[in-house]
């Protein structure tokens, strides 16, 4: 089975001040996922990082080969991360079927072959290059790594579960986790970072109706925004800042790929240099 993922190239940051407000999203929006009996797939130039949805209706969901990828199978040279924001589905990969509830992430090693998913999960798909075969692993949220930031009088009280991080499972280079807020709480990132060597993808899901999240972009020093819907992502480049401020709570699932997986390698933004 062959599913064909959407190209979105990499651009530098002075071609990237020029954009209007369409242009960006063209680069760095991702709309139209999770779309129902789909696999949709984006394969970002970005440290080549590959982020979609699968949502199986009926019917199981096959994703093997991506002719994007130029290898027998998508996880020939890959590795992947699959988070289940739906209801309790089955996942199966390498002879072996993993039960992933809503929250639970799924690491799949390089080299495990196809991936079958099955109703009623809600499937985020990340994957990333590769270069070593690390043990398929569930990792519950029991097993994840907790990290509570920020305080209610700057609006950013959250805590950052830490799912595909080295200290809770091993991989090559895909770091992932999901962040979710205190009551009243809607800044995520902020203040905000830089780190030009490891890019970074983030879905935003569980916006209530109606609300809507300001994702801000860009150089420090020449910042953009983008104003996303649920369940829609952003392609973030190593030379940006990414940061969002919601109209109401929301949760979003952060991921990284690049030269190293120490999610605390991270060069902070003075507030004085932001425009
Ligand atoms: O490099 C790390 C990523 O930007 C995110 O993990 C940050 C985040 O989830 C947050 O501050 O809320
Ligand atoms: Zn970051």
């Amino acid at each position: 089975m062959t599913t064909n993922a959407e190209t979105r190239y990499a651009i530098d940051p002075a071609t990237a001040k020029g954009l209007d407000t369409q242009g960006l999203r063209d680069h760095f929006h991702v709309g139209g996922l999770f779309a129902e009996g789909e696999i949709k797939l984006v394969y970002s130039h970005y440290d080549r990082l590959i982020l979609g949805s699968a949502v199986p209706g009926a019917t199981a969901l096959v994703l093997d080969q991506t002719p994007e990828t130029g290898t027998a199978t998508i996880l020939e040279r890959r590795e992947m991360g699959i988070l289940n924001i739906g209801e309790t589905g089955t996942v199966e990969v390498g002879g072996e079927s993993h039960t992933v509830g809503k929250g639970e992430v799924l690491y799949v090693g390089m080299g495990s072959g196809a991936v079958t998913f099955n109703a009623p999960g809600r499937y985020y798909v990340l994957s990333a290059p590769a270069h070593r075969a690390c043990p398929t692993k569930l990792v519950t949220f029991e097993m994840a790594r907790h990290v509570e930031l920020g305080a209610q009088e700057t609006s950013n009280e959250r805590t950052i579960h830490q799912f595909v991080h080295p200290e809770v499972v091993e991989s090559c280079q895909l770091v992932m986790g999901y962040t979710q807020f205190k009551r009243g709480s809607i800044w995520n990132t902020m203040p905000c970072h830089l780190h030009d060597r490891r890019m970074e993808a983030y879905l935003y899901f569980d916006i209530p109706e109606g609300q809507r999240v300001f994702h801000f972009m860009g150089k420090p020093e020449e910042t953009r925004h983008m104003v996303i819907a649920n369940e829609e992502a952003i392609i973030s480049p190593p030379w940006s800042i990414h940061a969002g401020a919601g109209t109401s709570a929301y949760t979003f699932c952060w991921a990284m790929a690049g030269d190293n997986v120490d999610f605390t390698d991270m060069d902070m933004v003075a507030m004085e240099d932001l425009r």
